[in-house]
């Protein structure tokens, strides 16, 4: 909808209406369409200022209408009417212009924006494409590159850089509405044509190709397979070189090409989905929105290693005041230098000054007594985690949460041996904490309500993506990377190499492969777990290690090459080889390939050829299926849970979903079908037999996502 009013005797004031954020709904377009017809017809009426409802411009589209079938008036005759208007037309950009938003006031004559507004064309974060013009009306205001970031990197950027930009004509501190309604006045009577910007000629930088095949080269690297950056750069390359209406033509058709995508429908799933896993509920009825979390404004982290300072800094940045505590004066040392040197390098990237005073490092768990909350991120240890939740129960006051860091050990365990265990959550953050997005909160069967509200908002505060799962080895995430890590070892056992599995993965788009990922953070890392899992031990031939072990097949590779201190990056080698100890950049290793073959020799193994089809299928299905089984053990509530875990916490890519979408999206009845293929052919590894939701699913015709919750006949759910 959109409201009508006169205000200052001359001025249509036309509010758009449509919360929470104005989207372009049917109706709003409607509503836009006929009260421009209305302001330009009233006779009264000398200028037009268009702004929203709530102190919010416009957030774009109504992404909701994208699965339906398209109704009301379009979006690009509608702003044309607007452009080609008698009457000054004014947008009043307040809070935010986001995509068609944005695109609505590019086709006003003038532009105000509030200096706190973001302003941006995200659509290539949804698999599409600025359709209402954009990919045209901004190169003729800003030029080709500033116009190439902004459309192929979806980035929002603040109102000063699009002053600066010339994407707005003012910018200001005050009322934006009353601003624009100030400079419609002052432009009456002034000719509108040099302000229409269809007209405009698209300013062209001198290397006109060069510019486009840089920018190509970089958006092909970031996008690693994604459709959508790629038609952007070619619907701004026509702005450059064809006519508005023929350049307008093909923004049309390169849309045509990814409304409908595959990649698209996942980057909106995406889109909801991230917002929907903020929204958890438990089995005691406790959910989001009935649950109050607590105010946090001081926080005690335990470790300072590499984990503790990332943690440190989040909270500061987030304006929270922090005791750091750690045992030894070398490691506070060392963890002071580097969490000031972060905050530093952080405050100097966006000119503020480094709130240095925010944190205080100690090494007295004493100092730990006043403090909200306390995150735990000392060595993954349970004898010495649990050593440090008692000292701090004794140490913290009665009602301070307690939040342990590990990435998979029992939070109940560790709540047992507090005198508060419903004040006990674990807050799994992903290295570096102080950039990856993902946070696990994991719900202890102890946790309370406003526990897990309070870490679960914290999260949110933090610029993270908190998902809600429950307590059970190794979590969402980590559970389900032990079987993608073990199918990945058993295909080198059988004849792959590295490189091979790595690129097959690549292609399909994760950030990394799952080798290089293993030497960025360490072979030694789940060596360690899986001696504390008892799998490695004293009864372990060292010549002849067992690939049976508690039941099923085991693949001792990564123990052989952490025996012969090939850690990965840290050692200077690992799966692939590296210049140096630290070094950065993957080659593969001819040690290596020697290494499997004559480990194949050893153990009778006749190297098979392994497709690509292959790897990603039984790396990618394990995940899915281990997904189902997680659905069932009530630890994740909603596939969508499962799906921003990997998305925002394992370099799932986003225009694939997620593990459970793209199973969905491939097809539940395939997925089953090539699982039990696998399983036939490696009857020993049991997470390769299909799991019984999935099976139930496929039993029922493969219901969509949303319906899955109904076949779920989980016991004892966390969830
Ligand atoms: C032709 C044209 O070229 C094309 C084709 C397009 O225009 S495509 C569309 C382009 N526009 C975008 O990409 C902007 C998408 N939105 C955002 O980036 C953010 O939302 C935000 C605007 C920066 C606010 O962030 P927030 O953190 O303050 O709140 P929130 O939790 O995110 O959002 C609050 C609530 O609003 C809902 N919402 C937000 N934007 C929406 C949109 N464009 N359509 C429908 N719903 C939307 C969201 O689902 C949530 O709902 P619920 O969960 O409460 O039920």
């Amino acid at each position: 909808m959109a409201q009508y009013a006169r205000t200052k005797g001359s001025i249509a004031l036309i509010t758009l209406t449509n919360p929470p954020v104005n989207a372009l709904s049917a109706a709003v377009r409607k509503g836009i369409t006929e009260a421009v017809a209305r302001a330009f017809k009233d006779t009264r009426v000398k200028a037009v200022v268009l702004c929203g409802e709530n102190g919010k411009f416009c957030g774009g589209a109504d992404i909701r209408e994208f699965a339906k079938a398209m109704s009301g008036p379009p979006l690009v005759p509608m702003i044309h009417a607007i452009e080609a208007g008698e009457k000054p037309v004014v947008a009043a950009i307040e809070e935010m212009a986001l995509g068609g938003g944005l695109e609505l006031a590019l086709g006003c004559h003038y532009r105000v924006a509030h200096a706190k507004a973001r302003l941006g064309l995200p659509e290539v974060t949804l698999g599409l494409l600025p359709a209402a013009g954009g990919t045209q009306r901004l190169p003729r205001l800003t030029g080709i590159p500033a116009a190439l970031d902004l459309i192929t990197t979806g980035r929002h950027i603040s109102a000063q850089e699009a002053l600066k930009l010339g994407i707005v004509d003012r910018v200001t501190e005050g009322n934006a509405v009353e601003a624009a309604v100030e400079l419609a006045l002052s432009v009456v009577g002034r000719p509108l044509a040099p302000r229409r910007l269809s007209n405009h000629a698209t300013p062209l930088p001198a290397d006109l190709d060069g510019v486009f095949e840089e920018v190509l080269v970089q958006v092909k690297r970031r996008a690693r397979g994604a459709m959508a950056p790629v038609a952007c750069a070619k619907a701004v390359r026509a702005a450059a070189e064809l006519p508005y209406s023929r350049g307008l033509e093909c923004e049309r058709e390169l849309m045509n090409t990814l409304f409908t995508s595959g990649q698209a429908r996942a980057l909106q799933y995406c889109f909801f989905a991230q917002r929907a896993a903020g929204k958890w509920s438990l089995p005691n009825g406790a959910r989001w929105d009935n649950s109050r979390p607590r105010a946090v404004h001081t926080a005690g982290v335990i470790g300072l290693g590499t984990m503790g300072r990332g943690i440190a800094v989040c909270l500061v940045k987030a304006g929270i005041s922090v005791v750091a505590v750690e045992t030894e004066e070398k490691q506070l040392d060392s963890g002071r230098r580097a969490v000031r040197g972060m905050l530093e390098r952080d405050a100097k990237r966006r000119g503020v000054t480094a709130p240095l005073h925010m944190i205080t490092f100690t090494l007295s768990m004493q100092q730990l007594r006043d403090v909200d909350l306390v995150i735990e991120a000392v060595f993954e240890d349970m004898a010495l985690k649990k050593s440090v939740f008692a000292e701090l129960s004794r140490v913290c006051r009665p009602n301070a949460l307690l939040c342990t860091n590990t990435s998979g050990l029992d939070v109940d365990e560790l709540a047992s041996v507090t005198d508060r265990p419903p004040l006990v959550v674990g807050m799994h953050f992903f290295a570096p904490a102080h950039v990856m997005k993902l946070l696990e909160v994991i719900c202890g069967p102890r946790s309370s309500p406003e526990t897990v509200a309070t870490a679960m908002t914290l999260g949110k505060r933090l610029g993270k993506v908190s998902v809600a799962v429950g307590n059970c080895p190794g979590f969402v995430g980590n559970r389900m990377l032990k079987l993608y890590l073990d199918q990945a070892h058993f295909l080198l056992e059988e004849g792959a190499s590295p490189e091979q599995v790595d690129q097959a993965l690549e292609e399909f788009g994760f950030a990394l492969g799952i080798f290089k990922v293993a030497d960025l953070s360490g072979l030694d890392i789940g060596w360690r777990v899986r001696k504390a899992a008892g799998l490695i031990g004293p009864d372990v031939d060292p010549k002849f290690p067992s690939r049976h072990r508690q039941g099923r097949r085991y693949c001792p590779l990564p123990d052989l090459l952490c025996e012969q201190g090939r850690l990965g990056q840290k050692s200077g080698r690992g799966w692939y080889l590296y210049d140096s100890a630290g070094g950065k950049e993957a080659r593969p290793d001819p040690a290596i390939s020697s290494f499997l073959q004559e480990y194949r020799l050893r153990y009778g193994i006749s190297a098979r050829r392994i497709t690509e089809q292959e790897v990603v299928e039984r790396c990618v299905f394990v995940l899915a299926n281990e997904g189902f089984r997680i659905l069932e053990d009530g630890m994740a509530a909603a596939p969508e849970d499962i799906d921003m875990v990997y998305v925002f916490g394992y370099g799932w890519p986003r225009h694939r979903g997620g593990p459970m979408f793209h199973a969905a999206q491939v097809g539940l009845a395939t997925v089953l079908q090539r699982l039990e293929f696998y399983h036939r052919q490696n009857p020993d590894i049991p997470h390769l037999q299909p799991s019984t939701l999935l099976r139930r699913l496929v039993g029922a015709r493969s219901p969509p996502m949303q319906q899955w919750k109904q076949h779920i006949r989980s016991i004892n759910s966390q969830l």
